[in-house]
């Protein structure tokens, strides 16, 4: 006999929380909020098929699904407090469930966060799509008045990101070559054993996030590319911006390919800037929190680059205005790139 509905949630989904209230087994559980701060909350779904593929490892499957909802607390500054987490099954192992709850609880942990609740249901699968829907929502904390949010940004503000960016949309683009048959090149595998990371285990840059209060003017999390996602502030902050191709972070995988392959460096941009999956931050900030910036990349561990600045807008819709001494050519395609839309 196979597990029910109330045994799976009591194996693999009941721990005594760290610091909720009341965690999993009522109707509701229980957080309280420190005094002095906003909640706040943020919901992202993960489809089998469109976000990941059907047999992608369990284990990393479930640090993911938290991953990209504790990107967007970093986002906002705020401190990860707990989360739900809806699971629409279309079959029960164990051995599976053992290995998603373990990716899912490890992650939590580290950032001292608790699974308080969430539904488990049964969904329909078909022949090419396995029917695998995870939603999480997650609730944090910040000091009122303090989050870091998308209208915040002013002409003249730097344009920031952490990390590099572009790897997870290479190792995607490597993976799917792979799974549909082609033998990769040996620099093509040792790029995807390098990078598969960066798609499949993103770190969501919470510390970071919370030490940019009072230091970013407005911020966003990057899930759908540069390309996309910064037009999100410019429609929030009424302006437009200059980005600097070639100041773009890409780490050294992403570039040795590009160089082995002899591809002109925009392909590289493409990946960097319409690919999604970095879950990297993008920041805005005055130009006299250069030094302070400086200092706090060093103290949190992650790199900061300097990519652009918020201009004037020009027209009705937001525009970005690209920008590269070294590849003029890619400039020619730049204009028509978006990030990533799932209904475009
Ligand atoms: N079905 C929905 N109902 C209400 N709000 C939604 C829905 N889908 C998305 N949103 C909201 O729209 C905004 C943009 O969503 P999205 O682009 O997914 O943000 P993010 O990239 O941060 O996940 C967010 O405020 C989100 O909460
Ligand atoms: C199998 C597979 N196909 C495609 C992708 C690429 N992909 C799917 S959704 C997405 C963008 C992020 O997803 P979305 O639902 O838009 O997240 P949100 O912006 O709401 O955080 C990307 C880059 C992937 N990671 N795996
Ligand atoms: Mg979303």
């Amino acid at each position: 006999m196979g597990m029910h509905e109330f045994q799976i949630i009591q194996s693999y989904f009941t721990s005594p929380p760290l610091r909720a209230d009341l965690g999993v087994g009522d109707d509701c559980a229980l957080f309280r909020v420190t005094q002095g701060h906003q909640c706040a909350v943020t919901s992202d779904m993960l489809v089998a098929g469109r976000h990941f593929f059907w047999d992608v490892d369990a284990r990393t499957l479930g640090h993911k699904a938290l991953a990209v909802n504790l990107s967007d607390l970093a986002a906002m500054g705020a401190e990860p407090l707990g989360f739900t987490l809806s699971l629409a099954l279309p079959a029960v192992s164990e051995a599976w469930l053992a290995d998603f709850s373990g990716g899912l609880l490890n992650l939590a942990r580290e950032f001292n966060c608790d699974l308080i609740g969430g539904d488990t249901t049964k969904s329909v699968a078909s022949l090419e799509h396995n029917g695998l829907v995870i939603n999480i929502t997650a609730f944090g904390q910040v000091p009122a008045g303090a989050a870091i949010r998308r209208d915040g940004a002013r002409v003249g503000d730097d344009v920031w990101v952490s990390g590099t960016l572009g790897d997870a949309a290479c190792a995607l683009a490597l993976l799917l070559r792979e799974r549909s048959g082609e033998v990769l090149s040996v620099a093509e595998a040792l790029a995807l054993t390098a990078l598969r990371p960066r798609l499949e285990c993103p770190m969501p840059r919470v510390a970071l996030g919370a030490a940019l209060r009072g230091v970013a003017s407005s911020m966003l999390d990057l899930s759908d590319g540069l390309a996309g996602d910064v037009r999100h502030v410019l429609q929030a902050s009424n302006a437009d911006v200059e980005i600097d191709c070639d100041a773009l972070p890409l780490s050294s995988p992403l570039k040795n390919l590009n160089l082995e392959q002899e591809c002109p460096l925009w392909h590289a941009w493409r990946d960097a800037l319409t690919g999604g999956d970095d879950y990297e931050l993008c920041f805005t900030a005055p130009v006299t929190q250069r030094d302070v910036l400086a200092a706090l990349s060093i103290h949190v561990g992650v790199p900061l680059t300097r990519v652009g600045r918020v201009v004037e807008r020009e027209g009705e819709a937001p525009n970005v205005l690209w920008r590269s001494e070294n590849s003029p050519e890619g400039l020619v395609h730049m204009s028509e790139w978006r990030g990533y839309n799932h209904f475009s």
